[in-house]
């Protein structure tokens, strides 16, 4: 099956080829043709090119695309999608002056999440998660990322990733797993956290790799969760299970957890709300990429990730949406892109790469998706009649989109 889409006011992100990620100032760059045609052939990009020089095709099915923008999909490398329920009564207890770290001592946070989780049956997971993930890509999200971590027992975190291979088989965009067991220390083992790590490592681990349930994994580095050393430890068991570590650190504090991650050849480091110059120093010459997650920075009110101290330090950038109950209740990568705009004062061409490319980087798929380019997916946004692609985060809470594409079939 073959599809064209003509007259194309802009193609934006065109690359002969993304063998790498972009870093510093390769982030201000963002190529496009204007007035361009572009052909998808079986799900993947053909071929493109400009209207004037435009071949004939035969048994195509025509996209008038005139006045319009076309881009690669958003990619989402960090969410935690599956989830029971709401936390709706934090959000009020934070409005009335509880923080987020007073909640979570209280007994509410992610453990508050793991309870009402324990209690749902996996079909009603699978049923609440759908609809998230239908409400995504309908936003342009057109590949994802999401993490275990509201189980904290063995049966509910493997009920949680069976969830995730389901939306795998169900939906066509891809779907990336990753095990963060190590996400709060559960009550029941609230005095004996190195037990919870034994079963972290002794059982949970070992089981989700023997299912192949995951390709990462991930640990929750921070003050009152699980220390650098324990980091260690989760991501040298998950590294021996064949998991490759992407991890959250310094949301909150700077702990060390950076330079722990770069050892063990993590493909992420997400949050980094709170950055020390050692921090980034860790991160040069690595190829591990430092996410930033700017809708929890919003909704928690907390500092935004550094983003031009990580650029002008060479560094690469990536952009996701943490969609979780419990910090950032949506999951828009539009609002990401527009938000690192206006707070963390990227370029759009720096947040749009931050959200294609280098988040293509974030989840291994980089060879397939993430720009337009032949022989990658046609995951696409056909975007409203709009002026140019940065009224897109101008018009911050809009999304302007006409349509969106996984392999060539529309959402
Ligand atoms: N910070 C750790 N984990 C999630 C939030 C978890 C929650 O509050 O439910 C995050 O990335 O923000
Ligand atoms: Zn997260």
């Amino acid at each position: 099956m073959k599809t064209i889409f003509k007259n194309i006011k802009q193609l934006v992100q065109v690359r002969e080829e993304t063998l790498k990620p972009l870093r510093g100032s390769e982030m201000k760059e963002l190529p496009v043709i204007d007035n361009a045609w572009l052909l998808v052939e079986d799900g993947k990009i053909a071929d493109f090119g400009k209207m004037q020089d435009l071949p004939s095709f035969e048994g195509v099915s025509e996209v008038d695309a005139s006045g319009k923008f076309l881009l690669p999909g958003w990619i989402d490398s960090h969410t935690h999608l599956v989830y029971a329920g709401n936390r709706e009564q934090e959000f009020i207890d934070r409005i009335n002056g509880l923080t987020y770290e007073e909640i979570a001592e209280k007994g509410g946070g992610i453990v508050n999440s793991a309870i009402k989780l324990q209690e749902t049956s996996e079909e009603e997971l699978y049923q609440q998660s759908a609809r998230r993930l239908e409400e995504v890509m309908k936003m342009g999200t057109t590949a994802i990322e999401i993490k275990s971590g509201y189980g904290l027992t063995t049966a509910a975190e493997l009920k949680m990733l069976r969830v995730i291979k389901k939306l795998k088989e169900n939906y066509k965009l891809p779907v990336k797993a990753t095990f963060l067991g190590a996400h709060a220390i559960p009550p029941e083992y609230k005095n004996d956290k190195d037990g919870y790590l034994d079963l972290l490592v002794n059982e949970m681990i070992p089981k989700v790799a023997e299912e192949g349930l995951a390709e990462f994994v991930d640990i929750f580095c921070e003050k009152g969760y699980f220390s650098v050393e324990d980091t260690h430890r989760v991501l040298e068991a998950g590294k021996k299970n064949g998991l490759r570590p992407k991890i959250h650190v310094n949301q909150f504090n700077a702990i060390g957890g950076i330079k722990a991650a770069v050892e063990h050849n993590a493909l992420s480091v997400d949050h980094l709300e709170v950055m020390e110059p050692d921090d980034l120093d860790a991160l040069e010459d690595s190829g591990t990429m430092p996410v930033a997650l700017p809708s929890c920075s919003l909704f928690l009110g907390i500092p935004y990730s550094p983003a031009r101290q990580i650029l002008d330090a060479g560094l690469p950038l990536a952009l996701a949406t943490d969609y979780n109950p419990g910090s950032t209740p949506n999951g828009n990568m539009n609002l990401v892109i527009s938000l690192a705009c206006i707070k963390m004062k990227l370029n759009p061409e720096e947040a749009i790469n931050a959200a294609t490319i280098n988040a293509a980087y974030a989840m291994d798929i980089l060879d397939t998706h993430g720009s337009i380019t032949k022989g990658k997916a046609a995951n696409l946004i056909l975007t409203e009649e709009i002026p140019s692609y940065g009224f897109m985060p101008y018009s911050f809470g809009a999304n302007h989109i006409n349509s969106v594409y996984i392999n060539g079939k529309k959402v």
